[in-house]
């Protein structure tokens, strides 16, 4: 299990779509989506000092296989503001995992290197990933266009187990798996939630479009979904953005740290964090 504290610009914190519809795709190939995102209080950690040249140390516990070499999203924002530093990144989160690690990365590379040199951010982070704008805010919000369009949402705070399988899902691959691309939107306006138990209502109508050419990928996915929702006291279970990452939902929070821990002692070869997603 993984528990962070969540605080300052360099807070990489897991994203999550609580919902996530595929509404159409763009002439260049990128889809429409129509999401719920949310933040938990688990993620990576950036640290950044001023240097005449870029780099990057990643280290910590899901450092293994992360590019260190200008493939990191965060020596990819760096170049993007033309500016330099030399990053350390502490890697808790895992990668390829539909939780937008990378992505939070980068917006705290950016995040960091505006404090740093009293530059604005880049009008346009899509262009460095589509996850990345709505890293950059770092709240909860709806996310439509590619990721470009964002709408604060308030969100009251959801306590949940994030669980990943270890194994890598490729975005791309997963989109393109697609059966259809003009699923139907959520509801505009959303409806206003009072408490976790309506909220959960509510996401408990909506879909993630992306589930099912994921689980086809990645047949581990049912087993974690049927675990997740197997917990005591777990009144959602679905998975975030491409997958494999998989998140339950809870009305109190020592119910979602208990279930946690019976899943640990179940599948040691898991990544699970309890958490809480605002
Ligand atoms: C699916 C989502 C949902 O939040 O999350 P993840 O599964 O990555 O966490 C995101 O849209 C992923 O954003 P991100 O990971 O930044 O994607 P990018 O690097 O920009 O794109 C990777 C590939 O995914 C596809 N892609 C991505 C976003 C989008 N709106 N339409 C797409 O078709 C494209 O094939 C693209 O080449
Ligand atoms: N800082 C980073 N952390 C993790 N992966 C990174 C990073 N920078 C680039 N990558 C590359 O980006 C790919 C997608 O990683 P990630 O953003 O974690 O996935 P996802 O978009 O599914 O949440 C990885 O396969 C990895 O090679």
């Amino acid at each position: 299990m993984t528990l962070l504290s969540k605080t300052g610009p360099g807070f990489a914190p897991a994203k999550i779509n609580l919902t996530l519809h595929v509404t159409g795709q763009r002439g260049d190939g990128f889809h429409l989506l129509d999401s719920i995102v949310a933040f938990a209080d688990v993620g990576d950690r950036l640290s950044a000092r001023p240097a005449p040249v870029p780099s990057l140390r990643v280290h910590g516990p899901m450092a293994a296989g992360v590019p260190e070499d200008g493939r990191n999203l965060v020596l990819k924002a760096a170049a993007a503001m033309g500016a330099s530093a030399a990053f350390t990144l502490e890697k808790h989160l895992p990668a390829a995992a539909g939780i937008g690690g990378g992505s939070s990365d980068a917006a705290a590379a950016l995040r960091l290197l505006s404090a740093m040199t009293g530059q604005s951010p880049p009008d346009h982070p899509e262009v460095l990933g589509a996850d990345i704008p709505v890293c950059l805010m770092a709240r909860a919000a709806r996310m439509r266009g590619i990721g470009e369009v964002l709408s604060p949402l308030a969100l009251p705070p959801l306590p949940a187990v994030l669980v990943n399988p270890r194994v890598e899902v490729p975005t791309g691959a997963v989109f393109a798996g697609l059966a259809r691309k003009d699923n139907a939107p959520m509801p505009d306006p959303l409806p206003t939630f009072d408490d976790p138990r309506q909220a959960i209502a509510f996401l408990a109508t909506q879909r993630n479009d992306l589930e099912p050419p994921a689980r086809q990928a990645q047949p581990v996915i049912d087993e974690v979904l049927t675990a997740l929702r197997a917990l005591p006291g777990a009144a959602l279970a679905r998975m975030s953005g491409s997958g494999a990452t998989c998140f339950a939902l809870f009305e109190r929070p020592d119910d979602a740290t208990e279930a946690a821990r019976l899943l640990a002692a179940a599948h040691t070869g898991w990544w699970i964090a309890p958490t809480c997603l605002s």
